[in-house]
């Protein structure tokens, strides 16, 4: 079912301070912010080799970090992100398995525009998965 990585999204409080300690310490390249009402976060993709890094920011009043940053003032590693060929047969299979599927439990689309979904960290190690359509 999954294949590749697509991304790994780390939370963070300040999204230019985290932009610019990628960008100008670690010498990455960097997207220009997007915001993602719909999503309650604002995004920035760093590029690598092999995967991306999205860093992630609250925007408005109940994004869904806003309680993984009270946990987390500094910021944290929030979700994986892997790609899957059918998110529909995918989400089929892991709720038949039990698998709780987040929000309203159907794909919706993610920064990138294609599908995604998320599995409750509590049913995978305590891991919050991000599927996308491939
Ligand atoms: C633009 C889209 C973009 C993309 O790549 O396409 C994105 O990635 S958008 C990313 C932001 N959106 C989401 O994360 C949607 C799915 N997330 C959620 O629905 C919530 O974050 C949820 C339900 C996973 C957690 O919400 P909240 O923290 O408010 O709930 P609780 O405080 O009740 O937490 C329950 C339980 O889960 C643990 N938890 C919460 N978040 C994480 C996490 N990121 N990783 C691991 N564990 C997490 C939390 O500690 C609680 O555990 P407990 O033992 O009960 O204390
Ligand atoms: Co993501």
């Amino acid at each position: 079912m999954i294949g590749r990585l697509n991304h790994v999204a780390i939370a963070v409080p300040d999204l230019a301070a985290a932009t610019a300690l990628y960008r100008d310490r670690l010498g990455a390249r960097v997207s220009e912010p997007a915001p993602q009402p719909e999503h309650g976060v604002t995004t920035v993709f760093v590029e690598l080799p092999n995967t991306k890094i999205e860093l992630l920011e609250p925007l408005g009043a109940d994004s869904p970090l806003a309680r993984f940053l009270e946990r987390n003032p500094d910021g944290g590693i929030h979700h994986l992100c892997y790609e899957v060929d059918d998110i529909a047969a995918a989400s089929k299979q892991l709720e038949a398995a039990g698998t709780r599927i987040l929000g309203s439990g159907q794909p919706r689309p993610g920064a990138h525009g294609k599908p995604v979904l998320f599995l409750h960290p509590k049913d995978f190690l305590g891991t919050l998965i991000e599927l996308e359509q491939a």
